[in-house]
């Protein structure tokens, strides 16, 4: 799929990834999809095995492990930089890359809390620098980005925007407007996918088989999404046209509501703003190179 907004105003450049893991993967494979031009793309993980996950064609992936001046050789040449490691890392990846970025060539974090004047100073002050939040839908182009330009010039920051609007939709922010939509669209898919393992579990609760109350949790989550995104319609008004006068809907729902569905997911929020907000200056979490860690918060690593 072509994205008709990128036809003739694509970037003709050079594309390094530093830190490909979960995101930087989305990312790549949404463009790829969208058919964005890049005339070469570098990635860099950390482990050799990591790198060699990304057997793709027009992909060259690169690991420290392999050689210790990867990240470096990765910039060297490209016109747009995205950095895709966890916000603790940039103190390893700042010093491998801020001498070797070509003049002009635009960094583009997407590490979650870390602002703009770390980065900046973290990588030499003089590479324009944005800051973009996306999240996994945009592997289909499906995704929602925000875009906080920082004093970037314009038309540097038109090159970030076109290239995130090929992976759905662009909502530019403030720093501040980043760090929340760092939770409500960054992790929001996530308490969409919650919300479907839960419904499957009571599925298996009602005595459905594990595979049948996974089709069925797919089944809601796949159809809702389609439903909204084709029609438009506003969510509170396709909730209406399900929820019949004293039916199971409204049952259900108002169990849901009893327990406060609302001030759960609006606290979720305000814990998910400020952890971004602390993330600015976090040291690793304990544990956070192992992978997986929990089987219900699903943290990657
Ligand atoms: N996963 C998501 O849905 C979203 C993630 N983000 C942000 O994206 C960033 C990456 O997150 P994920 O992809 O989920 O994490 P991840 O752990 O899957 O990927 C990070 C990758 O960076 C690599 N890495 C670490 N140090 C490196 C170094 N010095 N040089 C090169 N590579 C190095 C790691 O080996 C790993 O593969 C984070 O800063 C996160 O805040 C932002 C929005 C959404
Ligand atoms: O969990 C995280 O910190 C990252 C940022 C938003 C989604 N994943």
């Amino acid at each position: 799929m072509t994205d008709p907004h990128l036809a003739g105003t694509a970037p003709a450049r050079a594309l390094a990834v530093i830190g490909a893991g979960s995101l930087a993967r989305t990312l790549l494979a949404g463009w790829q999809r969208a058919g964005v031009p890049f005339p070469s793309v570098l990635t860099v993980s950390r482990t050799a095995s990591r790198a060699a996950e990304i057997a793709w064609p027009g992909v060259t992936a690169l690991s420290l492990e392999d050689d210790a001046s990867a990240a470096t050789r990765a910039v060297r040449g490209a016109g747009l930089v995205v950095v895709a490691v966890k916000p603790w890392m940039l103190h390893e990846v700042a010093p491998r890359i801020a001498g070797a970025l070509e003049p002009g060539a635009i960094v583009v974090s997407v590490m979650a809390g870390v602002r703009l004047d770390t980065l900046r100073t973290a990588l030499g002050g003089t590479n324009p620098v944005v800051r973009v939040l996306p999240n996994t839908p945009s592997q289909v182009n499906a995704g929602i980005a925000g875009l906080a330009a920082g004093a970037a010039a314009p038309a540097d920051v038109a090159v970030v925007r076109d290239l995130f609007a090929a992976l759905g939709d662009v909502i530019e922010v403030d720093e501040d407007g980043l760090d929340a939509l760092t939770m409500l669209s960054g992790s929001g898919p996530a308490l969409m996918f919650l919300l479907a393992e839960k419904l499957a579990t009571a599925a298996e609760h009602q005595g459905f088989a594990p595979d049948q109350a996974a089709r069925i949790a797919r089944g809601v989550l796949a159809g809702a999404g389609a439903l909204i995104a084709e029609t438009g319609d506003d969510p509170a008004e396709l909730r209406r046209r399900i929820t019949s006068v004293q039916g199971v809907t409204h049952h259900a729902v108002s169990v849901l509501e009893e327990r406060d569905l609302g001030g759960s997911v609006i606290a979720a929020a305000d814990a998910g703003l400020a952890r971004a907000r602390e993330l600015a200056t976090a040291p690793a979490p304990a544990g956070s190179t192992a992978r997986p860690t929990s089987p219900t918060t699903g943290e990657t690593t």
